[in-house]
């Protein structure tokens, strides 16, 4: 196996008493397209925020290329090759493409070389030819000057992503990248994903949509009531009787299987 690029040992958190993970550990292989799937409230968005240190665990390890980076803050995290894309859109909406991308470049920055550089919207900084040069590398070159909130809602989703790429990340977290999308901006979000992750950036992907995940990822890590439950490849998430059991209740009928996964 791949060595991992990030690996969680023991995860707990809990919020006023109530257990949201539990001792949760599994492994991201590096240059892989992992997904982390589970029934609403499962707990995946705050393992999200756990391993970009938005939250710190109550216990356990979360390791980046093997170090230890429990007590490393958020926004060094960046700087160390993880970023992450949002559930709802967080692009500034009255900003151009290209000033949205440069917030995200600006996230990268860290140090005091990086301080004193000037954030320039208006000139054309090493930062914007970067960030033009990205834009069109992701096929989106002739949006830099359109105001985000202009844009369809596929775009802009896309932008998001972008943006988090504008950091560098070797490590890419996507939080729901296909929520809201219809079917053709789905496909189409699938292949740009697919393009990324071909380009050396790996995924670890939380998301409902089980087609979408399907055709993105090939492992699956499961959470139940902040449990893991399943750890293995996608092709075989939906025979798993723990995770039949998850979707669809005790009682699950195998011949109901598909259609209440795909619901989830
Ligand atoms: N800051 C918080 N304080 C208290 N409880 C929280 C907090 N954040 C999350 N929870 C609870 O933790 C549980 C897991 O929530 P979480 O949002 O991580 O689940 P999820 O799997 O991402 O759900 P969904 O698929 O609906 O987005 C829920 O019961 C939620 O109410």
């Amino acid at each position: 196996m791949t060595a991992p690029i990030l690996s969680l040992d023991g995860v707990s958190k809990s919020f006023g008493g109530l257990d949201v993970i539990s001792n949760v550990g599994f492994d991201v292989a590096a240059g892989g397209r992992t997904a982390l799937i589970g029934p609403n409230g499962a707990g995946k968005t705050t393992l999200f925020n756990l391993i970009f240190g938005v939250y710190r665990q109550d216990s356990g390890a979360i390791r980046l290329e093997g170090r230890d980076i429990s007590t490393v803050p958020s926004r060094r995290r960046i700087g160390l090759g993880m970023a992450r894309s949002f559930q709802n859109i967080r692009l500034m909406p009255h900003l151009s493409v290209i000033e949205n991308i440069m917030l995200g470049q600006q996230a990268r920055a860290n140090g005091l070389g990086a301080m004193l550089t000037p954030l320039s919207l208006f000139g054309r900084t090493k930062w914007r030819v970067e960030a033009e040069a990205l834009l069109a590398s992701m096929g989106l070159g002739t949006y830099p000057c359109e105001v985000v909130a202009t844009l369809p809602y596929g775009i802009r989703k896309k932008i998001e992503v972008v943006r988090a790429l504008a950091a560098s990340p070797k490590l890419l977290l996507l939080d729901e990248p296909a929520a809201g999308l219809n079917p053709s901006e789905t496909a189409n979000l699938r292949d740009f994903l697919v393009e990324i992750a071909d380009g050396g950036v790996t995924l670890l992907v939380v998301e409902h949509d089980m087609g979408f995940v399907r055709s993105l990822c090939d492992h699956a890590v499961v959470l139940n009531f902040g449990r893991k439950i399943y750890d293995g490849p996608t092709a075989r998430v939906q025979d798993d009787p723990d995770v039949l059991e998850a979707y669809l209740g005790p009682r699950h009928a195998p011949a109901a299987a598909g259609e209440g996964a795909h619901a989830a």
